[in-house]
């Protein structure tokens, strides 16, 4: 689909308009209907509640993403227009640009995050997977949430970047929650949510960031001696600290859950990845697909542009809901809502894609592959002990409290 032909307005369709609400409790309970009603409206629809074109398909979506220059990042990438709004706090040096500057903190970043650079944690992964497994296996019955899909990254990741093992739980969680609602409307869950983080989360990430409270050798020291090699300048440093801690650990404590989540409900597809631990990898693929972290974010229309027929002015806010392109069966074929870990599901939006695709996408699956990999080894089955809460947030979704019990091998 051709994105940058010019607007030739008497081909230009009229948009499908729906008052639908995303952000709606009941929308973040379980979206998929809404989506699949979002796909048959067509490839384009109004948001006529926020004043937003929308998205819900695999193809258009694919195509937005892929082209920066006309669906812009520099104007927020959420609801919130950054030329006509005030942003929460100072825009993300990465995530809020658009090439050229994005190119050089990109480069950086995912210097850091490549393969190569994180291969050796693998081990010191693995040895912190055992022992939180050890702990889970003596415990037998526990909320998933607290005592796996939070403890792990709070620690490992934490550990990785470098910053102090004191007040993590308490404010590391609700800044990264506090960084996912700002990709939506000024409702009552984001301002709830700003009070908390103002109220001392906001404070402790500006001060973990700083150079003298990270370990040598962590991510976060790296950052800044790459601004002492002049990759960087010295102000990017603290914020691409700040990038770390913000993309890094609610989206992967989120995954993990809802991992927990669909071994839970799908049990015969937990006795797969079992018997064979070395499909966690690909299990963990089949996870990002199935139940996305990410649900929904905004590029900015830089001119005017057609998108299959429909004419978008300069200005305009999109809205991608690559939950629901992970769910397209344009895309995926008419067993999209099955979860099968036995499915190729390489290609999902679950990171995005294009230039800005999540720049640490490779550590993030490292942990889900490491944590899957230790539980199919040592964990027969996982029960559901009553119905898990659901973590409402305006673009990521995850749980809150999830009561399981485990069988060992
Ligand atoms: C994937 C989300 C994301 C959130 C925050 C940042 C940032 O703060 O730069 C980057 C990515």
């Amino acid at each position: 689909m051709q994105t940058t032909a010019p607007v030739d307005r008497e081909a230009a369709v009229a948009v499908p308009r729906t008052d639908f609400d995303p952000y709606a409790d009941a929308a973040l309970d379980d979206p998929y209907p809404h989506y699949e009603m979002l796909r048959e409206l067509g490839p384009v629809f109004y948001l006529s509640r926020y004043e937003a074109y929308g998205l819900a398909r695999h193809a258009e979506i694919d195509a937005v993403l892929r082209d920066p220059v006309t669906f812009c990042s520099s104007a927020g990438v959420g609801l919130a227009n950054f030329h006509t709004t005030e942003p929460w706090r100072k825009p993300s040096i990465i995530l809020e640009v658009d090439p050229p500057m994005h190119g050089r903190t990109r480069k950086v970043v995912a210097g850091l995050l490549a393969p190569a650079s994180i291969g050796p944690l693998r081990a010191r992964f693995e040895q912190e997977a055992d022992r939180l497994v050890d702990r889970l296996l003596e415990k037998g019955r526990f909320d998933a949430v607290t005592d796996l899909c939070e403890a792990y990254p709070l620690k490992v990741f934490a550990d990785a970047v470098g910053i102090p093992a004191e007040g993590r739980e308490q404010y590391l969680l609700p800044y990264g929650d506090m960084v996912f609602n700002a990709f939506g409307p000024v409702n009552e869950r984001f301002r709830k949510c700003l009070a908390k983080a103002q109220s001392g989360a906001i404070d402790w990430i500006a001060e973990v960031c700083k150079r003298e409270n990270l370990t040598p050798g962590g991510f976060g020291a790296r950052l800044y001696e790459a601004a002492d090699e002049g990759l960087l300048a010295p102000e990017e440093a603290p914020m691409l600290v700040r990038t770390l801690l913000s993309a890094g650990l609610d989206t992967t404590v989120f995954t993990l859950c809802n991992a927990i989540r669909s071994f839970t409900r799908f049990p015969d597809q937990w006795a797969l990845v079992h018997a064979n631990p070395s499909m966690a990898r690909q299990a963990l693929e089949e996870v990002l697909r199935y139940e996305s972290t990410f649900h929904s974010f905004y590029r900015t229309t830089t001119r005017e542009v057609e998108v299959a027929g429909v004419t978008m002015g300069p200005e305009q806010k999109v809205c991608v809901f690559i939950g629901s392109a992970n769910r397209d069966p344009r895309r995926w074929g008419d067993t999209a809502d099955r979860f099968d870990v036995t499915r190729r599901a390489a290609g999902n939006m679950a990171f995005g894609t294009g230039v800005h695709g999540c720049a640490g996408q490779m550590i993030a699956r490292l942990e889900g592959e490491i944590v899957l990999t230790a539980l199919a080894r040592r964990v027969k089955s996982f029960e559901a002990e009553g119905t898990p809460v659901i973590h409402y947030n305006n673009s990521v979704r995850g749980y809150t409290s999830m009561p399981v019990r485990i069988t060992a091998a």
